[in-house]
């Protein structure tokens, strides 16, 4: 999948900030490549992203007898050549794939079926749930669980009790119904596990074509990060991929392409090598967080 961005502006409706989220964008993110989106805080990582997947537009994308044109945004945004808008809402969540910050577990679901629901057709086939979780580091957390991926966190029931006295402390139904209410709960980091094993499951589509990764470890200890990450990226295959992060180095030095942001615009792009060659931002900010492991 290969992305055009031509003089791309964005402003998020009713923002308040006084610059765009993102200013005259002029990318071209190849077909099969892995970039790495880097920058300070607010920078416009995840809005590029967010335009990418098209779940917002620049106006000129928009096809205006359909919505009202959005203030302050332009430009064009096409994927394999054609207006990212002229694909069905269909298609393209079908050929894309997002691991955010966002580490949802869908309650009245189990933990297997939260992660099956990547790939609904096999979310009774136990051995591709457990290979999606052994890649996203689930595994583990399954296996903790008494009921391992039978595990409901959140059960959404409504239990009622009749004819048991409150002070009854002794009646053995007032015990099963405190057990019942008892919420189930896991760590951030587990929540992150099971949601990244939701994606590996979206892989056994054979549809996707574009995975978009925004940060989703910031809940991860480093050695279950680094493993998430040489995983997905053994998932790649021809697809293309756009990678936020903060962390530069591992990623960084295999990026095809990295792509540095400030303040809504593109500073500079390249590979980790050309990059450290200019004196930019990139070399700045990867010079902060090397400097946190020189010795004195
Ligand atoms: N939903 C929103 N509504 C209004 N403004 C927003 C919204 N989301 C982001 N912004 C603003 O858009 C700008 C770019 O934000 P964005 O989240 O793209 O930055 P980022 O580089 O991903 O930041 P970070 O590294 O902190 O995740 C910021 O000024 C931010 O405050």
């Amino acid at each position: 999948m290969q992305f055009k961005l031509r003089n791309v502006s964005f402003a998020y409706p009713g923002s308040q900030t006084t610059k765009d989220a993102l200013r005259n964008i002029n990318l071209t993110i190849g077909s099969g490549q892995f970039v790495v989106l880097v920058g300070s805080n607010g920078s416009g990582k995840s809005t590029l992203v967010k335009l990418l997947l098209r779940l917002y537009r620049p106006s000129n994308d928009l096809d205006r007898s359909k919505y009202p044109a959005p203030v302050n945004t332009s430009g064009e945004l096409l994927m394999d050549d054609q207006p990212l808008s002229s694909y069905s809402e269909t298609s393209l969540r079908q050929s894309m794939a997002v691991l955010s910050q966002d580490n949802t577990i869908y309650p009245g679901f189990s933990l297997g079926e939260n992660i099956g629901l990547g790939f609904s057709p096999l979310i009774s086939d136990d051995k591709t749930l457990q290979d999606a979780a052994k890649k996203a580091g689930a595994k583990e957390v399954l296996e903790r669980m008494k009921e391992g991926a039978n595990t409901v966190l959140d059960p959404l029931s409504k239990f009622y009790e009749f004819n048991i006295k409150q002070q009854d402390n002794l009646h053995p139904l007032k015990k099963a119904l405190e057990e019942l209410r008892r919420p189930i709960e896991v760590s951030g980091g587990e929540k992150q596990r099971i949601v990244a094993a939701r994606t590996f499951m979206k892989f056994n589509s054979g549809n996707i074509r574009f995975l978009a990764v925004d940060e989703p470890s910031s809940a991860l200890d480093a050695e279950a990060e680094e493993f998430l990450f040489d995983n997905l990226l053994k998932e790649r295959e021809g697809k293309t991929i756009v990678f936020v992060t903060h962390r530069f180095g591992k990623l960084t030095k295999q990026a095809d392409l990295i792509v540095c942001m400030k303040e809504g615009v593109i500073v500079e792009s390249g590979t980790h090598t050309e990059l450290m060659r200019n004196d930019g931002e990139y070399k700045k900010l990867y010079n902060i967080q090397a400097s946190a492991f020189y010795t004195t």
